[in-house]
C-alpha cells in the first residue's frame, strides 16, 4: 500500500443508482439511470470536485455517499470499511463522521430554533456530552468560523446568506467528521462573498485534515477549491484527474465545452466560446454508444455504436473518448 492508499477515507467502486419510472398506464416502467458505475477515492486533506450539468447525477452521488440513499450496486468504502453493510455502532459511527453541507442556507436551518440549539442538536441525538460541553463546543465553531459567542442565541432570519452557510459549516463540524460532501455549498450566495466561504472551507479543511467531496456546476469555483476534479456526464465519469490538468489542459470535448464558459485569467488558458448542440439527453433513453455523441463535433460513426472506457494519460488524468484514444481532437495537437 502506498503513502497516499493508506490515506484514503473515502472510496467508490461501480456506483450505480437505478430508477424505477412510470411511464404512463399501459406503458412498461423506465429505468432512470442517474449513476452507471462510477468509481472515485478521496484523501484526508483533500478535495474531490464532482462537475457537469444538472441532471448528470452529482446530487445523487452526494445522497449515496451520506447514506440518504443506498446505491443500486457498487460499493463504498469508509475508512477501509464497507459503509453499505455497517450495523449498529460502526453504522452510527460512519453517519457522524460523513457529513453533508447543502446549497441553500436559508433552508437548511430552522428558522424556529435559536443558533445554539441548532449547533447542538447532533450532539443531543448522538452523544451522551453534558449541556455545558455542547454549549462550549458550539461556542468553539462559531469561532472557528469566523462568528461570536453573541451568535449563539440568536435565530437564522438575523443573519445574511454568508453568515447562514457559515452556521451551517459549524453544525457539520459538530460530530468531529473525516469527510464533508458540500452540494453547491456557495452557489446561493452573492460571489462578493462566495471566496469568504471557499476561504473558510480551506482554513478549516487543513486544521482539521478534513475530505471534502465538493459538488458544483460552477467550475471557476472548483478551480480555486479542488485538489481533482472529476467531470460527470449522464451519470459516468468522462473526464478525471488532477485540477492543474484539466484546467491547463481538458482534454474531453465535454470537458473542454464547459471550460470555455468559465472565466479564466491566465490567457493561453481561454477557450473561445464553445456552444454545445441539443440539451442533455434523458437518462432513462441514453444515446447508445458514447452519450456525449449527439453533441460531440469530433463524434464518427465508432462513437454512435460502441461505448468508450475511462482509459488513463501518463499525467494520471482518466479520459472517456475515442476521438481521444484515436488522435482525433485537433486542439490536443495545437
Ligand atoms: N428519485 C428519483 N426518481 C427518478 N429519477 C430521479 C430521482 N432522483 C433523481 N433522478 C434523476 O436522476 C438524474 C440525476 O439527478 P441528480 O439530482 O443527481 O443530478 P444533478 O447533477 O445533481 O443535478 P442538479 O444540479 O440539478 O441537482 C436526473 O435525470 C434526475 O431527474
Amino acid at each position: 500500500m502506498t503513502a497516499s492508499e493508506k490515506n484514503i477515507v473515502l472510496q467508490g467502486s461501480e456506483l450505480k443508482q437505478h430508477y424505477e419510472v412510470s411511464q404512463g398506464p399501459f406503458k412498461p416502467k423506465g429505468v432512470v439511470k442517474a449513476l452507471d458505475g462510477v468509481d472515485f477515492k478521496v484523501e484526508a486533506g483533500k478535495t474531490l470536485a464532482v462537475v457537469g450539468e444538472s441532471g448528470c447525477g452529482k446530487s445523487t452521488l452526494a445522497r449515496q455517499l451520506t447514506m440518504i440513499e443506498t446505491p443500486t450496486a457498487g460499493r463504498i468504502e469508509f475508512n477501509g470499511k464497507n459503509l453499505l453493510t455497517l450495523t449498529g455502532e460502526d453504522k452510527k459511527e460512519a453517519r457522524e463522521r460523513i457529513q453533508i453541507i447543502f446549497q441553500n442556507p436559508y433552508g437548511s436551518l430552522n428558522p424556529r430554533k435559536k443558533i445554539g440549539q441548532i449547533l447542538e442538536e447532533p450532539l443531543v441525538i448522538n452523544s451522551e456530552m453534558n449541556p455545558a460541553s455542547r454549549k462550549e463546543r458550539a461556542l468553539y465553531l462559531l469561532e472557528k468560523v469566523g462568528l461570536k459567542h453573541e451568535h449563539y442565541d440568536r435565530y437564522p432570519h438575523m443573519f445574511s446568506g454568508g453568515q447562514r452557510q457559515r452556521i451551517a459549516i459549524a453544525r457539520g463540524l459538530m460530530m468531529n467528521p473525516k469527510v464533508v460532501v458540500a452540494d453547491e455549498p456557495v452557489s446561493a450566495l452573492d460571489v462578493s462573498v462566495q471566496a469568504q466561504v471557499l476561504n473558510l472551507m480551506m482554513d478549516i479543511q487543513k486544521e482539521f485534515g478534513l475530505a471534502y467531496i465538493f459538488i458544483s456546476h460552477d467550475l471557476s469555483v472548483v478551480e480555486h477549491i479542488a485538489d481533482e476534479v472529476m467531470v460527470m456526464y449522464l451519470g459516468r465519469v468522462v473526464e478525471q484527474g488532477p485540477t492543474h490538468e484539466i484546467f491547463s489542459q481538458p482534454k474531453h470535448p465535454y470537458t473542454r465545452a464547459l471550460l470555455s464558459s468559465t472565466p479564466r485569467i491566465n490567457p493561453e488558458q481561454r477557450i473561445e466560446k464553445i456552444r454545445l448542440p441539443g440539451e442533455l439527453p434523458s437518462p432513462m433513453n441514453p444515446p447508445l454508444g458514447c452519450a456525449f455523441h449527439g453533441r460531440c463535433q469530433y463524434a464518427n460513426d465508432r462513437c454512435k455504436h460502441a461505448t468508450p472506457e475511462l482509459v488513463e494519460d501518463d499525467k494520471g488524468t482518466l479520459i472517456r473518448c475515442f476521438g481521444y484514444d484515436e488522435g482525433r481532437l485537433d486542439y490536443l495537437n495545437e
